[in-house]
């Protein structure tokens, strides 16, 4: 199995460029990060180069993490604004050299949005660069209350309909224990969609091994399944990033 750092929760005790540093001194040798659109995408490169490190996703639309709407694929009268910032994203994708661009679908409930997110998903699988693939991931609504893209079930409607070969699921363990009660059944029944992973644990979201999510089992059906993607460690650290590595000697 191949474990990708998510540089937005892992190191966050560190500035932005220093966790690069610290996320290839542990060994990792491919990272992402949710909104780096804050920082010239050239800083950025230049961090991923020194360190020998591979960038492998990035979130869209591009607002800044803190503060910022959490996208608005979904919103049918956003759709412009949507269409802007796509390109502005793929332009970080490309400098970057990423390879999944999550599409955020922000707020909204309804047929008429799940409409919307299936275009907009159409109209930016269109013009994506070559090579780069969109997900969507359901996020949980305790975290994300109002939040669109919250079910799994929903997912795969989606996916179905926008059937472009280059949009594809992105399965996170922490939100699908959330939603569904059982991060395992989830990845059994999802897996066939799912070309990117994200782990961390519930409640809290903490470190592989914190909660209530079955690790053990759950990287065997991952190993089992034939998923040769990144896996990303995406979960809180309470300012010890460095101390909460174990699980990846222990899968
Ligand atoms: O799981 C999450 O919360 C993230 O992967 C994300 O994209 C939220 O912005
Ligand atoms: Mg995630």
């Amino acid at each position: 199995m191949k474990f990708a750092a998510n540089l937005t929760f892992l190191w966050s005790e560190l500035p932005y460029l220093d966790r690069f540093d610290a996320a290839a001194d542990a060994g990792f040798e491919a990272v992402e990060v949710l909104f780096p659109y804050d920082i010239a995408a050239m800083e950025t490169q230049r961090a991923l180069t020194a360190n020998g490190l591979q960038m492998i996703l990035l979130n869209a639309p591009p607002p800044n993490y803190t503060g910022g709407p959490r996208g608005f694929a979904a919103q049918p009268d956003m759709v412009e604004r949507f269409r802007r910032d796509i390109v502005r994203a793929y332009r970080y994708a490309e400098a970057l050299g990423v390879s999944f661009v999550h599409v955020m679908s922000g707020e909204a409930e309804g047929q008429k949005a799940k409409q919307t997110f299936v275009d907009n998903l159409c109209w930016a699988a269109e013009c994506a660069p070559d090579g780069l693939t969109l997900t969507v991931e359901p996020l949980n609504k305790t975290a994300m209350p109002g939040y669109f893209m919250c079910d799994y079930g929903l997912a795969a409607e989606v996916l179905i309909a926008v059937d472009a070969p280059n949009v594809a699921l992105q399965y996170d363990s922490y939100h699908a224990q959330m939603i569904h009660g059982d991060a395992i059944a989830v990845f059994d029944e999802y897996s066939p969609l799912a070309r990117h992973i994200q782990i961390g644990d519930t409640p809290k979201r903490g470190v592989p091994g914190s909660g209530n999510v079955d690790f053990g089992t759950l990287f065997d059906r991952i190993d089992s399944s034939g998923y040769d993607g990144w896996i990303s460690a995406e979960y809180h650290t309470d300012g010890r990033t460095g101390d909460t590595l174990n699980w990846m000697k222990r899968s």
